[in-house]
């Protein structure tokens, strides 16, 4: 439905097709009090008045909700979050000694108006690595001119910052509203493009440190308008890593990779070694991420390199021993999981995801109808993340409550496109959008059955399975994610002697081969409630350095959801043996 209404139009009780009405902007000034000078399509809002011409748009429900939540989220944007302590910053620090001025600008090459701009104080502050207090330089974070938090550094090289303080990026003011910008990986390298004029430079607060969780809330204000983003990072083995996690967020598109050259592994090195103009060379040569779709074994060659040297890690592993033992995870893969329904596929992926969450970052996006309402899901989040039941107890305190409540905020997102278009390219496209603002790394797809199946014209069913699970495979190489699809077998019949449905395999799965086929990890559930007990049969693991075929066997805990895992005892007391429980809250 269109509010018409609150733009004082009577559709006279219509809701569909196009109307004459009369007009409320010229009505009261018009001779004929009644004539219907409003043209309105209530299908798609426009209006015009004839006589006046007075035109306009009247938004439907989802638009309305959907401008709603926008408004909300850019208000929410716009307030610092509030849970952070704030230091308070002391403009008499900003006087240097002279043995700090020396060191900045004489060693490090900084210009004196960098230093001022980015307002570079020094003080004595207790450094925990030595237990006594030295001098440092602090570099201040400001954020709207307000001081958000403080690297401090000292001269044997300790570093801290504000205890409790937000992180985020170092100068962020710098690049709102410009069209470029530059990322470093430190104060003094981005004090050093400042040097040579780029005020639109910020520096990560935290090091070649991938989890890029402060970035989240700065993506939509500050970096969407970005043209070009040059990353200009360190060129060790823990800046590449950091490259890529800031390629993967900021859209291989638009970034340019700065390097700095034999013998420099920063930007501040080479700036100390070769001077402004030589900087800005480098800037200005920087290198367009590889055309897409084409590779040589040059484009890949650090990496060849250290699978040379190393050979293969195994993949993330769950903590689940007897999962491990024959699965480990990897992002850029398909996981598939079947099983008979309410065999538990949802509550055991549950637990697999976030048992990833906690123990690698990997931050969840779940397009997941069948958890609705979404606090119905929060809550059986909750229960596995801490062990406990639901409800204000002696165990469950507010500050725990609070406490799930922030890491689910920080770390799980539900996709639910508005007017229900559940199509496979707008979960994809909402996924997307998550990679770049949220950082997800699993995507959750529960179950399949509830996307819209939008069969092209010509299109068998077959195709479209097979090209659907293409689009996931894709989606997850692409946008380095792990995707979970939860997919329903065709129907079992029960065995009429025995009385039992046949357990699921994955050539079972309801619609097409290709589920087996296409799947990296093929993952059935088995829930058996005679035996009290759950069989996770790991029916594929497509690479060997990830793991291979065989079966795990839990406990489920009805009380929080939790699959502890045993042994399957096969003798006179057939069941699980040798549990090992874990009811400790997870979160701490
Ligand atoms: N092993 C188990 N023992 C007891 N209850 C269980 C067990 N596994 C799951 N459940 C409960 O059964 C219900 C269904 O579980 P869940 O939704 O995970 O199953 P599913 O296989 O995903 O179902 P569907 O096929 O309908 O999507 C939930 O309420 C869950 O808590």
């Amino acid at each position: 439905m269109r509010d018409f209404h609150s733009f004082g139009i009577d559709t006279c009780r219509r809701t569909a097709g196009r109307i004459k009405t009369t007009c409320p902007q010229c009505r009261e000034t018009r001779r004929n009090k009644r004539d219907k000078s409003l043209s309105v399509n209530l299908d798609n809002g426009k209006f015009l008045c004839h006589h006046c011409g007075w035109k306009g748009y009247a938004p439907d429900e989802t638009e309305l909700r959907e401008r709603r939540q926008k408004d909300e989220y850019r208000q929410r944007m716009h307030q610092l979050p509030s849970h952070f302590h704030r230091p308070v910053f002391d403009p008499t620090h900003l006087s240097l000694s002279e043995k700090t001025g020396h060191y900045l600008v004489l060693v490090r090459c900084l210009s004196e108006s960098a230093i001022r701009y980015l307002q570079i104080t020094e003080q004595e502050e207790f450094m925990p690595q030595s237990g006594e207090k030295e001098n440092c330089i602090c570099f201040n974070y400001f954020e709207n001119g307000e001081l958000v938090n403080t690297k401090f550094r000292s001269g044997q090289k300790h570093f801290k910052m504000v205890k409790d303080a937000e992180l985020i990026p170092y100068n962020i003011d710098g690049i709102l509203n410009t069209s470029e910008c530059i990322v470093t990986e430190g104060e003094l390298d981005a004090a050093s493009f400042i040097t040579i004029g780029r005020k639109d430079t910020v520096s990560v607060p935290s090091g070649a440190n991938s989890n890029l969780a402060w970035l989240d809330r700065f993506i939509p204000t500050h970096f969407e308008d970005k043209k070009t983003v040059y990353i200009a990072v360190d060129e060790d083995s823990a800046g590449l890593k950091l490259r890529e996690e800031l390629v993967r967020r900021l859209g291989a598109e638009r970034c340019r990779i700065v390097h700095f050259g034999p013998g420099c592994k920063d930007g501040n090195e080479h700036l100390v070694k070769y001077g402004a103009d030589s900087l800005g060379i480098c800037l200005a040569q920087a290198e367009e991420i590889p055309l897409e779709g084409v590779f040589t074994a040059d484009d890949v060659s650090k990496e060849l390199r250290a699978l040379y040297e190393n050979g293969m890690a195994g993949g993330a592993e769950t903590g689940w021993p007897n999962f491990d033992k024959y699965c480990t995870l990897e992002l850029q893969r398909l996981m598939i999981v079947s099983g008979r329904p309410g065999d538990g596929k949802s509550e055991w992926v549950d637990e697999l995801v976030i048992r990833l969450c906690l123990r690698h970052e990997w931050k969840i996006a779940y397009f997941s109808p069948e958890n609705m309402p979404i606090i119905y899901h929060h809550r059986k989040l909750i229960e596995k993340l801490t062990g406990l039941g639901f409800n204000p107890h002696i165990g469950m305190t507010e500050e725990l409550y609070e406490q799930s409540v922030r890491f689910l905020t920080d770390n799980v997102c539900h996709i639910l496109p508005g007017d229900e278009d559940y199509s496979i390219d707008t979960i994809l496209s909402k996924a997307r959008g998550l990679v770049v603002r949220r950082g997800i790394r699993i995507l959750v797809i529960d179950p399949l059955n509830r996307i819209d199946q939008r069969l092209p014209q010509g299109q068998t069913e077959l195709q479209y399975l097979s090209s659907l699970l293409n689009s996931l495979s894709r989606f997850a190489t692409h946008y380095h994610c792990l995707v979970i699809l939860v997919a329903h077998p065709r129907k079992m019949n029960r065995n009429p002697v025995t009385g039992i449905t046949p357990c699921v395999e994955m050539y079972d799965i309801f619609g097409s081969s290709d589920f087996y086929n296409k799947a990296d990890f093929g993952i059935v559930v088995e829930r058996d409630d005679k035996k009290g007990m759950v069989r996770i049969h790991i029916d594929k693991v497509k690479f060997k350095h990830l793991g291979s075929p065989g079966e795990a066997t839990f406990v489920y805990n009805v009380i929080n959801g939790r699959y502890s895992p045993c042994e399957e005892s096969t003798g006179d007391n057939p069941g699980p043996a040798n549990t090992q429980f874990d009811n400790k809250n997870w979160i701490s």
